[in-house]
């Protein structure tokens, strides 16, 4: 595997790991149609674990499942061995976070307004201090600002706080959709299609985001079309076809798996950058201008939903 990022090791002398999620025997039907079928998956602390195969495999159904958007048909979820409630914002609050395939930013608020949201499954102040105004609200106000614009220096959108999210460029719009998830403090982090839409300069800056979300001592679960993203990424790689698990192990052995290669991958992968993606790379880095405030009106496909 060819990859120039030096992070992906596991750190020497490292806590051992704790099972962060753990999905067994997870169905989901819809009608007659059963989308995901006793699926087991397990995700440790300090991994980066790979989730892959074909339109339609059940993918984003699965992602569903563990985080209260569907109730599965069968099966159960355990977050640091507790039984994940069947609803979406107590799957937050316990620490599970996550992106949407298809962009979901509020367009017409704040880049640093998005993250604010982000964090009120973190924030203790109720209703009546938020009325009345008082000391404490404008303590806790302060610290989630101060919380947020850490977050957004961290994926590298502080100087652009102030604009609205529908004014970011597309791959910008992804970033703010990560701030916005890591708002929660969760302990896992599950990204739908992260680089969808993205060229690959971004993809590669987006690889080094998730890297770095890892060292944090965040758990990720990714889902991805992008190969070479994947391998590069992740510590282990889970293959769904037609809903169940095919294959699951890391990157060499799902690669070298002629049954993930007929079902999914078409060919066996060539991790090698092409001359032309390279060259793409290079000429695109050569080119930015970090600083470059980017034109408005190049929102992302679907943030107004
Ligand atoms: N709410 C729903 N009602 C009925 N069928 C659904 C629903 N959601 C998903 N499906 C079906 O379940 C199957 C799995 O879809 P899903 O979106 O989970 O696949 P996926 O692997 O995420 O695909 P992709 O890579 O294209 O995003 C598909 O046949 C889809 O049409």
């Amino acid at each position: 595997m060819t990859t120039d990022t030096t992070t992906k090791d596991a750190t020497p002398g490292a806590t051992p790991a704790e099972t962060v999620l753990d999905a067994r025997g997870v169905t989901m039907r819809f009608g007659g149609l059963t989308a995901v079928r006793n699926v087991n998956l397990t995700v440790n602390s300090g991994e980066i674990v790979g989730l892959i195969g074909p339109n339609g495999a059940g993918k984003t159904t699965f992602f569903n499942c563990l985080t209260g958007l569907y109730i599965p048909t069968e099966g159960e979820v355990r977050y640091k061995g507790q039984v994940l409630p069947p609803k979406s914002f107590k799957v937050t609050a316990a620490g599970i976070a996550r992106t949407f395939q298809n962009i979901r930013l509020f367009a017409n608020m704040t880049v640093l307004e998005n993250v604010l949201v982000g964090r009120h499954t973190r924030t203790k102040e109720g209703l009546w201090s938020a009325l009345l105004r008082g000391p404490g609200f404008h303590k806790a106000e302060a610290a989630s600002r101060a919380r947020a614009m850490e977050l957004l220096e961290f994926v590298g959108l502080a100087e652009k706080a102030e604009l609205l999210s529908r004014n970011l460029p597309y791959g910008e719009q992804r970033k703010l959709e990560i701030a916005r998830a890591l708002a929660s403090e969760p302990g896992l982090l599950l990204l739908d299609e992260p680089t969808a839409g993205m060229n690959p300069q971004e993809t590669r800056a987006t690889e080094e985001l998730v890297f770095a979300i890892r060292d944090k001592g965040i758990a990720v679960l990714v889902i991805e079309h992008d190969m070479r993203f994947i391998f590069n990424l992740c510590d282990r790689v889970a293959v769904l076809v037609q809903g169940e698990k095919l294959v699951e192990g890391d990157s060499a052995t799902v690669q070298g798996d002629e049954r993930v290669v007929a079902a999914y991958l078409g060919e066996p992968f060539e991790d090698a950058p092409g001359q032309d993606e390279v060259a793409e790379v290079e000429a695109a880095e050569a080119n930015a201008e970090p600083t470059k405030d980017t034109a408005p009106g190049a929102p992302g496909k679907e943030n107004d939903r």
